[in-house]
Formats: structure tokens, C-alpha cells, sequence
């Protein structure tokens, strides 16, 4: 399979499975660079945001598979940095943290995003508020707030209306950012887009084609940079849905036995 430049990302469709989108990466591990997300990507989904399983195997087929692309693997997730090492204990990998808001470089420079004494009231504040909805859940991520509604689907348009009122208290240095049966206010500034354009303008990143493989909406943004740049997108989940990826895989229990397999 070979892959050509096309600068013009095009009309987000419905992605076709590919599975031998990833093959490249063992055929030319010194061309590629891999941006994966976490949840709903490299993990199933849980019911809760603390009720995630990563298999024991999965951090080990990861460091490996970095080994083979020199270091050039990131995670760009919208959990906070600090959430994500202890899950793939022992290993350190450069990571993108609260959807491009934070990042630590391959050298492990870290780049917080500043939490305002403002934000750090509206959190408490929203705690309070939709945290006593019953089944809603209250996710304080630092320099972001996320509301989950997956155990209370009935409260969506309750806890999208509340998140709109706080966003606009907040101001124009906060975004809403949707996702799967969560609503967050993150800083405005930052995608993953823009944390995987930060990471590949960086050894040992930068030179390679990006391949983004993700399952939201906010991985949009990376897999247009991704397509942009003469790379790979990857969007796991059933296809069906618009998407700039161009590719598919259909869970992350496949993703995870393709990459074991690449790892070999
Ligand atoms: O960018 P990601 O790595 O995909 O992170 C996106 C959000 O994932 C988490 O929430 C989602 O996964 C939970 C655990 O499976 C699930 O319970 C929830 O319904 C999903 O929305 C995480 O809690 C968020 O902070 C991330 O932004
Ligand atoms: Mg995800």
C-alpha cells in the first residue's frame, strides 16, 4: 500500500475499513510517526471515567513498537498527563494531555496549561451544582472540567444547557468540547491537532508522516493534520460515521491485537 501527499483534506466522510493502514508502520518504522488516542482508542470504554482496564500487555506492545519508530509514538489524549502514566506504568511516553491543552515533549518537558483562580471557583461551583444530579459525574482534569452523562443519558440536554451557562461565565479562553456522553470546558487555544503539528516540529518526530488513529470527535482535528501532512488517519469504531479518517478498525480490542502483532 503506498500513500500520497493530498493537501486538500476534502469533505469528512464515512471511512472505509482499512486495516492495512497500519502496515506501513513495520514496513518503514524510520518514515512514520503514531499519534494515538486513549479512551474509546487503545481502551474500551467504561462506564465511568475511573472504571478503564488496560490490559497488562498493552504498555509493553507500546514501548516496543516506540522502539521500532526511535521514540517517534505520543499519546494525544483529552485525559490530564498526570492521569495517564500510571496507566502505562512503567513507561513514559510523551503525551498530549486535556485535548492538546498540556503536553510533554520526547526530552519530558512539561507544558501545563494555567489553571485561573476563576476556573478553579467555577469547578468547585459546578461540582456542586450538576454533581448532585444523580448518575452525573463531575471529572476535574486541572486546567479542564468534564460532566459525564453516561449513567444518567435522560440529563444530556440538562448538563449541555448548564455547560453552555458555565462556558459563558467563563469566557472566551474556554471552549466546549463534546464528546461520547460527556460535555468539557477546556482552554480555547489548544487541539490535538495543534499538539501533533508541536510534536512532529520536534526530534525524534520530526521528518516522518504522521498516522493519527482516534474515535471522536475531537481527533477530527489531528486526523485532518494528519491527512494534511501526507500521513495516515485511523478512526476506531463502527463505520458509518463522518470522519476526515480514511481509514477504519472496528474496536479497540482489534487496534490492540494489530499493534501486538506490529510490535513483534
Ligand atoms: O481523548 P481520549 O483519550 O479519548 O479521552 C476522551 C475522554 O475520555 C474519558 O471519557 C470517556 O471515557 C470514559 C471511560 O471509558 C467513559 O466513561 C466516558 O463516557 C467517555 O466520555 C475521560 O473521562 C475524559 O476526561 C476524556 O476527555
Ligand atoms: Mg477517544
Amino acid at each position: 500500500m503506498t500513500y500520497e501527499e493530498q493537501p486538500d483534506q476534502g469533505e469528512a466522510q464515512p471511512a472505509p475499513p482499512n486495516e492495512p493502514a497500519l502496515t506501513a508502520l513495520s514496513l518503514y518504522p524510520q518514515e512514520w510517526a503514531l499519534f494515538l488516542d486513549i479512551d474509546g482508542t487503545l481502551l474500551d470504554l467504561a462506564e465511568t471515567p475511573e472504571a478503564i482496564v488496560v490490559p497488562p500487555s498493552l504498555p509493553f506492545a507500546l514501548q516496543a513498537l516506540s522502539r521500532q519508530l526511535d521514540g517517534a509514538l505520543a499519546l494525544v489524549t483529552g485525559r490530564a498527563v498526570a492521569f495517564v502514566d500510571p496507566l502505562f506504568a512503567p513507561f513514559h511516553f510523551p503525551v498530549a494531555g486535556l485535548h492538546g491543552a498540556e503536553r510533554r515533549d520526547a526530552a519530558g518537558r512539561l507544558r501545563r496549561a494555567l489553571i485561573p483562580p476563576a476556573f478553579q471557583e467555577m469547578k468547585r461551583v459546578i461540582a456542586q451544582e450538576v454533581g448532585a444530579w444523580p448518575g452525573v459525574l463531575v471529572e476535574d482534569k486541572g486546567a479542564a472540567v468534564a460532566v459525564h452523562y453516561r449513567l444518567a443519558p435522560e440529563r444530556e440536554g440538562d448538563v449541555a444547557e448548564a455547560m453552555q451557562r458555565y462556558l459563558h461565565e467563563a469566557g472566551p479562553d474556554w471552549i466546549l468540547q463534546h464528546g461520547k456522553l460527556v460535555v468539557e470546558i477546556c482552554p480555547a487555544h489548544a487541539s490535538k491537532g495543534h499538539a501533533v503539528e508541536a510534536f512532529l516540529g520536534e526530534p525524534p518526530f520530526s521528518g516522518r508522516r504522521p498516522l493519527a488513529i482516534g474515535d471522536d470527535v475531537t481527533d477530527e482535528t489531528m486526523f485532518g493534520v494528519a491527512n494534511r501532512l501526507g500521513g495516515q488517519s485511523v478512526r476506531v469504531g463502527t463505520p458509518g460515521g463522518k470522519t476526515l479518517a480514511r481509514a477504519s478498525i472496528p474496536s479497540p480490542a482489534r487496534l490492540r491485537e494489530i499493534l501486538a502483532a506490529l510490535a513483534k
